[in-house]
């Protein structure tokens, strides 16, 4: 394991690793999850009176969402409930100026760290420790704090190069979701173990599913995913109609191992037996996968049966882990098999995972308590590796770092 906060000295001068990339909508960031979890680092750091200096990202150069951090600053702000200063400088001397003149508790938010030159490319932590950028910050700091789980599958400079040359220490984002992503491969459950696979990245979850057939009792499919297996499964769904582009490329890519996965663990999977559409006068209808015959609608959701037997799965469940939605749940029609599901999880006392930064969203937008759920967890790329067992490199440094001391 990795050296936490809590083995931190005192009154340290910190450089703290967040993942505050966010939706921006017309140039405006929105307030999610990872605000309020990182918030709480944070403040626990300032309230032990160690100067808090933040680094965190943005977008991609050249796409809407690379923005700076300015409003970030704020909303981090409100959820801290301390000011959190903002400087318009990554490493250069009005950043340095601004960490000379912190005080201990105070909080300091660099600028979107994607806009040095030196962040993204992705390069071995040995290079980027001798990059400029991080021979710049290094030495105003005692120690590197890493609280960013769900960029710590990128070999960027800020999550790799610090950690060779500072003292590392995880955050509590960061022991929080290690802990819960790794539990399916780590923690011996007593009863069966069920995963359910949705959302419109069938080639994420079909990943998942060939690497975690001996953790996985059963998965239970709904989402695009869920239409290409019925699709190899002999139903005539999991195309596109007319112009869309969920279906057709992916079932290309996919149709192999789709149809191997299929065959070999056909009786781990769980297959909708109904799918809902809009109807002709915009209301939700269902039809059983059995009468169809050709598709013509767009499926939206699962069906009621198939929400009922997935319910019936998860209650048998000792534990559940949830990747992709079963619908299109931001529309209120399409949110049964979504929410259907995520309600039976809470109504249960298994140990639960709910993962994907769309799908997590669920949560609150109908009103389910988040304490149900053993871990929400924040990160969507660094979760997918972490159930497929991939090493995320962040993660391994702050182990690594760990050692060396
Ligand atoms: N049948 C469907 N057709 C179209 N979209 C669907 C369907 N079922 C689910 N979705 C969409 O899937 C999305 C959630 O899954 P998605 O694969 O995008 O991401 P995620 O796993 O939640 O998050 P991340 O982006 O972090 O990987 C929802 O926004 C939902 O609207
Ligand atoms: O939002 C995320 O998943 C992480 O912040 C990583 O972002 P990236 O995919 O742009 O590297």
């Amino acid at each position: 394991m990795f050296r936490t906060i809590d083995d931190l000295p005192a009154e340290q001068r910190l450089l703290v690793r967040l993942d505050l990339n966010s939706p921006v909508e017309d140039g405006e960031v929105q307030d999610n999850r990872r605000f309020s979890r990182h918030a709480r680092t944070v403040r626990e750091l300032a309230e032990a009176d160690h100067r808090v200096v933040c680094l965190a990202h943005q977008g991609r150069p050249g796409r809407d969402t690379f923005v700076s951090l300015s409003q970030h600053a704020e909303v981090l702000s409100e959820h801290v409930g301390r000011e959190v200063e903002f400087v318009a400088d990554t490493h250069g001397e009005e950043a340095q100026a601004a960490i000379e003149e912190l005080e201990p508790g105070e909080i300091l938010l660099l600028e979107n760290v994607r806009m040095c030159e030196d962040e993204l490319p992705e390069k071995d932590p040995e290079t980027h420790a001798t990059s400029e950028f991080v021979e710049a910050l290094a030495p105003r700091f005692d120690a590197y704090v890493n609280d960013a789980y769900s960029a710590a599958h990128r070999k960027h400079a800020s999550l790799v190069g610090f950690p060779l040359v500072l003292p590392a220490y995880a955050g509590r984002v960061m022991e929080s979701e290690y802990e819960a992503n790794t539990a399916i491969a780590t923690r011996e459950f007593t009863g069966p173990v069920t995963m359910v696979v949705g959302g419109t990245k069938a080639t994420d979850v079909i990943g998942v599913m060939d690497a975690l057939d001996d953790r996985v009792d059963r998965f239970c499919l709904g989402g695009v995913a869920g239409e290409l297996f019925l699709r190899a499964a002999g139903h005539d769904v999991g195309y596109d109609l007319d112009d869309g582009d969920l279906y057709d490329d992916q079932w290309a890519d996919n149709r192999e191992t789709i149809q191997r996965v299929l065959a070999e663990k056909g009786d781990q999977i769980t297959l909708a037996v109904d799918l809902a559409y809009a109807a002709d006068d915009g209301e939700r209808a269902e039809v059983p996968v059995d009468e169809i015959d050709e598709k013509t609608e767009e499926f939206l959701d699962v069906g009621a049966e198939t929400v009922d037997r997935y319910g019936e799965l998860i209650r048998e469940s000792d534990a559940v882990f949830v990747k992709g939605a079963l619908g299109v749940f931001e529309d209120e029609r399409f949110a049964d098999g979504t929410v259907g599901v995520l309600e039976a999880i809470a109504e249960t006392d298994c140990f639960s995972v709910v993962g994907g930064g769309d799908t997590s969203r669920a949560i609150e937008l109908y009103g389910l308590d988040e304490d149900d759920f053993s871990h929400v967890s924040i990160a969507g790329g660094a979760y997918i590796r972490a159930l497929t067992g991939e090493p995320l490199p962040a993660v391994e440094l702050l182990q690594s770092a760990r050692n060396r001391e």
